[in-house]
């Protein structure tokens, strides 16, 4: 069993202005795989590494199973660390450098080649024991990281971007080889990554930060569904959900620059307010129920509840299974949307109808950039 809390925690590094994490609150059930996400210095590695004990936190509490575990000294808190330059030891053979920490923790011989070899076979790296890490691929690298971690069988797993030194392709397989391995061993696991796409992919639970502040910290459903605020709303998602600044008033009339939408039947009747006021609304590009050419309208079907809007088409880019539009609406705010037809930049009419039902809207108080919805 291992459940993590931490309690209202606070770092500020020396010499500092401000605080680098300010009251950060957070519970990790057993099992579970938590990632911590947020932009470039929003204080990520230093959580992680006031979890590990290389950082001392300023004020707060982290416990483990109930029992404090910031006070204990960090080569006794049981955790393996797995980083994005895979730290190991370039002298010494895959087999050595995941037996080292077993040696110096003085297992019989018998022991640490049962570990290796079990830690080895289970990240397909069975064949590879006797060379040394230049001789392996990047992907290799990380997995001799990981079986290295594996081996010393910590309480809890404290990973720092480990893929973001691979490619692609490699970072995808990799990332599955981590999501098994979680999977086998049950063993709670901190993820710093600043890749949204992997936290969605991998994580029971995403700790979104920015400013050192946490911002929203749920299942990957619910940052991607019900945001608590705008700054989740974009961070989560690619492309980011589409916004329009604009003016609601209480009779549900939402004016952009000089257009006016009725959002009457779109706008749930609580969040009307009761004297105009700016707000901001929020849709994301892949949940576009309908996108048609303004020449086209025999083949618009309104559903009484949708946001309906014109706009000029700048550019779209065909993926395959789908086609991105860039699009510019008369005020100048740009959308992109995602359709599953396939669009020719050159030959299709350069005016777009765009059709999203009201479950699919959001809107947020442009002040706070809080989500009207959960306030
Ligand atoms: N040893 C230190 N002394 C002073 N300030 C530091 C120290 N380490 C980090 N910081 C500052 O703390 C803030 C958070 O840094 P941190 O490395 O935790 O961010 P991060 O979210 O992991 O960023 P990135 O995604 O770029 O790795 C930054 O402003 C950084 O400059």
């Amino acid at each position: 069993m291992s459940k993590v809390q931490i309690e209202h925690l606070f770092k500020r590094y020396e010499n500092a202005d401000e605080d680098t994490l300010k009251d950060v609150n957070l519970e990790i059930n057993d099992k579970e795989f938590v990632s911590i996400i947020g932009p470039s210095g929003c204080g990520k590695s230093t959580l992680l590494r006031c979890f590990a004990g290389l950082e001392k936190i300023t004020r707060g509490k982290i416990l483990i199973d109930g029992e404090r575990f910031d006070t204990i000294p960090p080569q006794k808190r049981r955790i393996a660390m797995v980083f994005q330059d895979y730290a190991l030891y370039p002298h010494m053979t895959v087999y050595n450098n995941m037996a080292f920490n077993l040696k110096l923790s003085k297992f019989s011989k018998e022991e640490i080649d049962n570990k290796v070899k079990k830690a080895a076979a289970k990240l397909g790296l069975s064949e590879f024991l006797k060379r040394k890490p230049a001789q392996l691929s990047g992907g290799q690298r990380q997995r001799v990281a990981l079986g290295r971690a594996m081996v010393r069988d910590p309480k809890i797993f404290l990973m720092d971007e480990p893929l973001s030194n691979l490619d692609a392709k490699l970072r995808v397989s990799t990332r599955q080889d981590i999501i098994e391995m979680h999977r086998q061993l049950g063993t709670v696991t901190i993820y710093v990554t600043h890749d949204q796409a992997e936290a969605m992919a991998m994580s029971d639970k995403i700790l979104l930060m920015r400013d050192g502040i946490v911002q929203q910290y749920g299942s990957p459903d619910q940052l991607y569904d019900q945001p608590h605020n705008l700054f989740v709303a974009r961070f989560i998602g690619s492309p980011s959900m589409n916004i329009l600044h604009g003016t609601l008033n209480p009779k549900g009339d939402f004016s952009v620059g000089k257009t006016k939408f009725d959002l009457k039947g779109i706008i749930a009747p609580e969040l009307l307010p009761t004297s105009s006021r700016k707000v901001v609304l929020g849709f994301r590009p892949e949940k576009v129920a309908q996108v048609t050419f303004t020449n086209q309208v025999e083949e618009t079907v309104k559903h009484e509840k949708d946001f309906v809007f014109t706009a000029r088409k700048n550019l779209s880019e065909y993926m395959g299974s789908h086609t991105l539009v860039y699009l510019k609406m008369d005020d100048g705010t740009n959308i992109v949307v995602e359709t599953a037809k396939k669009i020719n930049d050159e030959k299709s009419p350069r005016s777009l109808q765009i059709h999203v039902h009201s479950q699919d809207i959001y809107f947020f108080d442009e002040k706070t950039g809080l989500n009207l919805s959960s306030i």
